[in-house]
């Protein structure tokens, strides 16, 4: 494919030693060339592909020299995008490297947007739709585990899967179309109809078998929404700050003190939370707490894990028993801080009334208990086999629907090859569960899918 040259900083905005301007495309060598020039007076349209060579960008206007370089180069096709690809390798620093891509832009180049370097490693067949999801992944991974799973699907390993799959389907409707242009073989008939439903039956067991692993996988990409709940000052925003170990939350010993809802994102032994801290729910008079109370009953209700927290030294109250009726049926871990002070509360009716759900003493004043609470954390999401290299993770939203779709679509094959629906009528279901596990790698997929999905990259990527 033949796409114009594009250019784009793609290291992080600010002061560090090296900082890269990117150019990729036709005319990507040529447009350095014209900005470049070497103690040996070599062009950059003559070198070998793949060396870097040292020398100065300079005005070609002006001939003023703007800085000293190393600028790679790389012909295509073997490239991150297949394009020819030069990187001009600047001292870091916001000014200069931003001056070396203005010449680029005023000497041929266009702009990149977010994403674009990706998408042409994709529109020109060097990735799959998956992989270059991965890419982003990787990039935003925060755990060790979050990266293996991108880096697993970057290098192929749900596209293999997926293409697999189409080909199963694919040599299944092969058969069902002999069997449509012979319909006078009894034999094949019957034949199609075992193979039919033996080769659906394995797609459709592959299938949920990736699905089984998307809760996993997506808490891993995204992160296990947490919530901190309880009454008043019972030390949940002392939680969260010792969760993340500084001090993000207000804590103070007036009841009340959370307004509104405290987001934080952190990494508790390879499970990434995305932690959020609430105004303690009871009923109030105060017009602003009381709409952080509302807010906490909201996020309560969308959240994957609760922490709930209760005092110590207190005698359990009625609000307490209502907390637990709120969040029962979800996965939910109790907290018992303020273990320090005199113990009023009983433990046994906690226990009870958690109905086997971990229960926690801590006192976050002392810092004890937090290692315990960490443990049931990543106990109750990990154990088992999350990372294990044998497996392959759906994380990805876009994924996991079309795979559910996936799946409705075969059963509904199946269905119909059990009610003796005429085999041209199951081909419409097959061919649409191909159609859909397409989608995952990028198969026919809508332009404004695509466009959409590198927009939310990062620029220079
Ligand atoms: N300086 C620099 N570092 C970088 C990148 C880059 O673009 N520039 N990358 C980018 O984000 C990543 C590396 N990813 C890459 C992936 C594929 C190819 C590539 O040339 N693939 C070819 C040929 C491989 C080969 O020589 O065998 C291919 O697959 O055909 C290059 C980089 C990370 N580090
Ligand atoms: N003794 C003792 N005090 C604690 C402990 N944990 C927190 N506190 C104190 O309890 C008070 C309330 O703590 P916060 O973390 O603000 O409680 P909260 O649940 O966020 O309170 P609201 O935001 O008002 O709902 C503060 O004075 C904390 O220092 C503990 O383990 N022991
Ligand atoms: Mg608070």
């Amino acid at each position: 494919m033949e796409f114009d040259t594009i250019a784009a900083i793609s290291t992080p905005m600010g002061e560090g030693a090296i900082a890269i301007v990117r150019l990729s495309g036709d005319d990507a060598i040529g447009i350095a060339d014209r900005l470049y020039s070497g103690p040996s007076g070599k062009k950059l349209t003559e070198v070998k592909t793949h060396t870097i060579h040292y020398g100065h960008i300079a005005d070609p206007d002006t001939g003023q020299i703007v800085e000293e370089v190393m600028v790679s180069v790389l012909k295509g096709p073997k490239t991150f995008t297949r394009e020819d690809i030069v990187e001009i390798n600047c001292h870091g620093g916001i000014v200069t490297v931003n001056r070396v891509l203005q010449l680029a832009l005023n000497h041929g180049a266009r702009l990149a947007g977010p994403g674009e370097f990706t998408k042409r490693a994709f529109l020109n067949g060097r990735i799959d739709l998956s992989q270059a999801e991965a890419v982003m992944d990787l990039i935003r991974a925060k755990t060790d585990r979050a990266m293996n799973v991108a880096l697993g699907q970057m290098e192929g390993r749900l596209s293999k899967l997926i293409q697999r799959l189409r080909q199963e389907i694919l040599e299944t409707l092969a058969h069902v179309e002999v069997n449509i242009d012979y319909p006078e073989y009894d034999d094949v008939e019957e034949m199609t109809h075992s193979m039919l439903i033996e080769k659906a039956t394995l797609v459709k067991k592959e299938i949920e078998k990736l699905l089984q692993t998307s809760q996993q996988g997506k808490i891993l990409r995204e992160g296990l929404s947490t919530v901190i709940v309880g009454r008043p000052n019972v030390g949940k925003s002392s939680l969260l700050n010792s969760l993340i170990h500084e001090n993000k939350a207000i804590v103070t010993d007036i009841p009340g003190t959370t307004r509104d809802v405290i987001e934080e994102y952190v990494n508790v032994r390879g499970v990434p939370l995305r932690l959020v801290d609430t105004a303690g729910i009871r009923e109030t008079e105060d017009i602003v707490e009381r709409i952080g109370v509302e807010k906490s009953r909201q996020v309560l209700k969308k959240a994957d894990l609760i922490l709930l927290v209760l005092n110590y030294s207190e005698a359990l109250s009625k609000e307490d028993e209502q907390l637990f009726e709120a969040v029962s049926g979800m996965d939910v871990i109790v907290i018992v801080n303020k273990t320090d002070l005199p113990g009023k509360i009983d433990l046994e009716q906690v226990r009870e009334l958690a109905k086997g759900s971990p229960v926690v003493t801590t006192s976050l004043l002392e810092e004890q208990g937090i290692d315990q609470l960490e443990e049931s954390i990543s106990s109750l999401f990990f154990e088992g086999s999350v990372g294990a290299s044998d497996l392959t993770y759906v994380s990805n939203t876009r994924h996991i629907a079309l795979l559910s779709q996936a799946k409705r679509t075969i059963e509904d094959a199946l269905d119909a090859i059990d009610a003796g629906v005429p085999i041209d009528l199951v081909q419409i279901d097959l061919t649409r569960t191909w159609e859909l596990l397409g989608e995952i790698i990028g198969d026919a997929v809508h332009e404004s899918l695509i466009d959409q999905l590198f927009a939310q990259f990062c620029l220079g990527k």
